[in-house]
């Protein structure tokens, strides 16, 4: 039985699918205007990670991971850099998924992009309004008034009047409360819009992820991610926006002890992933504290970062420091040559976890809350058993756990090797290189073809380029 801590109710539940054959999970994904940033590493891994497990659980997952491919950010780094919008946002896509890749990260089943769901905006606001939850402006911007909405403050614990009370909001002279925020915001001259009943315009961040979760899973669904910085106000105006277009008719209405009325929310069930925080602060591209993925990479393996993510607990708060991806980095080696030297047999692992004292700890970590911090340490009992007994078996189960979790796939020995000469890169890294260089020029990116040339030079790869294809030399 699988429980997870729901910020909505603050509290564990278990874990009860609205409908056990098609279990529906949607998670935000990135603003592409830049490089991925370890941040968001953790957003996706432990995403990942969740979406492995309620697979390995038996149930039928759709994922969902939206792109937001507009905003204030992309429009003026865009023009910043003299390219098209879809350039930069394509590029940055583009990066996202070979971070992803080496991060182990399988691809969600759906990735929505913002623009090309204008339409289910536009539907969804009308329909706000037709049901009094939000109003035109005379600037041609469209918002949503929060007051029309009882449950508003209900995820984020903020009530309407600690927000008026606390938080310095801006007067905006055409919204009718300064809480209100903005659905549809009119054209400025220069940037790209898209026509509406309003005028010309273009959508809010919020009204994104209300539109697209509704027209991929309906009415209601049973989780929604994304990191902590999130919950507010970003998922409370979602919530806001889905219930309010819903007419109310929200599936998981539930009184509540306390000050909020009620509970009132499209998603059964919101999980919210904690900060990669550089000297205690959260790792943001706005305040400039910020590691790249790929910066990262050239540094340390790819699974070692993975590693990183896992052994803490997807809520925790987690601290970045090459020492701690050093002290990540020996451990994982700790696996590895557990698995190098005890050489492992297939272990078919029992779909409820039954093989074994270990296999039922892991899945007892994984099922309170998906307790990978736990779930580690098992496997660290099991290399210290399996070293001890010379164990083929229980080297065959740490792998096979291992592998839940999306770790300790790779050849042992090229781990190792890679593990000893960290700035190195494995053939296969190379070869992917090589081609993904291929595209970038076919694709005449020379900015991306002349990064991929900077990398394999700084690694002392020589590469000849011929007629019959490319061929590569260390050295
Ligand atoms: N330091 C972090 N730790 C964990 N998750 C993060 C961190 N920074 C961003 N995220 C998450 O990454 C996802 C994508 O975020 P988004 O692209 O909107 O980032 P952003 O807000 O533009 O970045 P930043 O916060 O760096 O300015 C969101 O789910 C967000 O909560
Ligand atoms: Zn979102």
């Amino acid at each position: 039985m699988l429980y997870l801590y729901n910020t909505l109710t603050r509290q564990k539940e278990r874990f009860e699918p609205i409908d056990p054959k098609n279990v529906r999970m949607y998670v935000c994904g990135m603003t592409v205007y830049d490089y991925c940033h370890l941040g968001h590493a953790r957003v996706l891994v432990v995403f990942d990670m969740i979406a492995r497990w309620l697979r390995q659980h038996g149930y039928p997952l759709t994922y969902v991971r939206n792109i937001t491919d507009i905003d204030d950010k992309i429009i003026a780094r865009a023009n910043q850099n003299g390219e098209t919008i879809q350039q930069l946002t394509e590029r940055f896509i583009q990066a996202m998924n070979e971070d992803s890749q080496a991060l182990g990260v399988l691809r969600p089943d759906i990735e929505p992009k913002a623009t090309e769901h204008i339409a289910q905006m536009i539907q969804m606001i009308e329909k706000l309004i037709e049901n009094g939850k939000a109003y035109p402006a005379e600037n041609g911007d469209v918002y949503y008034a929060v007051r029309e909405f009882d449950a508003y403050g209900q995820l984020s614990g903020k009530s309407l009047d600690d927000l008026r009370a606390g938080e310095r909001v801006e007067v905006d002279g055409f919204k009718r409360d300064p809480l209100d925020f903005v659905l549809w915001k009119a054209a400025k001259p220069e940037e790209p819009s898209w026509a509406s009943p309003w005028g010309n315009g273009r959508p809010g961040w919020h009204i994104e992820c209300s539109a697209m979760g509704g027209e991929l899973f309906g009415q209601t669904f049973d989780i929604h991610g994304g990191g902590a910085d999130l919950q507010f106000p970003h998922h409370e105006n979602e919530i806001a926006q889905s219930c309010g277009a819903n007419g109310g008719l929200c599936g998981h209405n539930k009184p509540v002890s306390g000050s909020l009325k009620k509970i009132d929310s499209h998603v059964k069930y919101w999980l919210h992933n904690g900060f990669i925080r550089v000297d205690n602060e959260k790792m943001s591209k706005s305040l400039g504290n910020f590691f790249t993925i790929r910066d990262v990479l050239k540094k340390y393996q790819p699974e070692v970062v993975r590693f990183f993510i896992l052994r803490a607990h997807y809520r925790s708060p987690l601290n970045y420091s090459d020492a701690h991806l050093d002290d990540a980095k020996n451990s994982l080696t700790r696996l590895y040559n557990t698995l190098n030297n005890v050489k492992p047999i297939e272990f078919k692992l029992d779909s409820n976890g039954n093989n074994n004292d270990y296999t039922h700890k892991f899945f007892n970590a994984m099922n309170d809350d998906f307790g990978t911090a736990e779930a580690v340490s098992v496997l660290f009992e099991i290399a210290n058993e399996a070293n001890k007994n010379d164990s083929a078996e229980l080297s065959g189960c740490l792998k096979t756990l291992g592998g839940v979790l999306g770790l300790l796939q790779d050849n042992p020995e090229q781990f190792l090797q890679g593990g000893n000469n960290v700035d190195g890169l494995s053939a296969d890294e190379i070869n992917k290189l090589i081609s993904q260089r291929k595209i970038a020029r076919e694709t005449k990116n020379w900015a991306e073809s002349d990064r991929i040339r900077d990398i394999l030079a700084e690694h002392k790869i020589q590469v000849k380029d011929s007629a019959d294809g490319t061929t590569w030399t260390r050295g």
